[in-house]
């Protein structure tokens, strides 16, 4: 499990998150919704240890954030990847050095399902390839918790799908998906827990499809609910 608990990150003069507290919970696909600009990707970053908190705590299976938990955690940035010089093969390559549980061989097959082949330049690849192979790149570390953030930014609706398709089949039950989107209903029927987040303050959370059955409401739903009175 993770566990936020009280967090507090401030930006100069932007409070990003403000006493915020969740629990993310094993073999469960999470997502963290809200508009543009509430902290969504603070969130991701402050789990990943990649921005140093104000105040409060972030528990990854009871222990504190420190590089012997990192193996735990594969975040997939909204920006680019890194090294556009290199190819596919040498992207592999690279991570197979750099993370320690790197499956190449799940890399390739997730590769080959999207049938792109690995001699493609990474800065040559269309804007739908390098999501998928961030995406690869995200599930191929073995990682418990893969943090995904906007990873449908600027792509078509059926790499998007095949993107959703993707994840599902590939996701462990010993493993964690916390995702942040803006393309709310194409991921509806994969999400299990959701976090509605506004000004860096937990809004609500709740079970997607606990919402659906008890009171008939999609996430866009309870979205317009929750935000029409923020
Ligand atoms: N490095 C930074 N320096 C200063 N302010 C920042 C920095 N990163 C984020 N912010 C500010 O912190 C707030 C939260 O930003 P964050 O990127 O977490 O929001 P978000 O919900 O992911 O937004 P979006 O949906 O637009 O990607 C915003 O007001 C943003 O401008």
């Amino acid at each position: 499990m993770i566990e936020v608990k009280n967090v507090v990150k401030i930006y100069k003069r932007t409070k990003a998150l403000d006493n915020i507290s969740f629990n993310i919970h094993e073999g469960k696909i999470t997502c963290i919704l809200g508009t543009n600009g509430v902290g969504k990707s603070t969130i991701l970053k402050a789990i990943s240890g990649l921005v140093k908190l104000d105040k409060g705590e972030i528990l990854i299976d009871g222990e504190a954030i420190s590089n012997k938990i990192y193996d735990k955690l594969a975040f997939v940035p909204d920006i680019d990847i890194h090294f556009p010089q290199l190819n596919i093969k040498e992207t592999f390559e690279f991570m197979s050095v750099f993370y320690k549980h790197w499956n190449n061989e799940k890399a390739y097959e997730m590769l080959k399902n999207f049938n792109i082949t690995d001699d493609k330049k990474i800065s040559n690849l269309s804007k739908g390839n390098k999501a998928r192979i961030k995406i690869i790149l995200g599930f191929a570390q073995e990682s418990k918790y893969i943090l995904l953030d906007e990873p449908f930014s600027g792509i078509d609706i059926f790499k998007r799908e095949e993107i959703i398709k993707m994840m599902v089949r590939y996701m462990t039950d010993e493993q964690s998906i916390v995702i942040t989107t803006h393309e709310i209903p194409e991921i509806e029927m994969i999400v299990d827990d959701v976090i509605f987040i506004n000004n860096g303050k937990l809004v609500c959370e709740f079970n997607a499809e606990e919402a659906r059955e008890k009171e008939g409401m999609s996430i866009v739903d309870k979205m317009r609910e929750v935000y029409r009175d923020e």
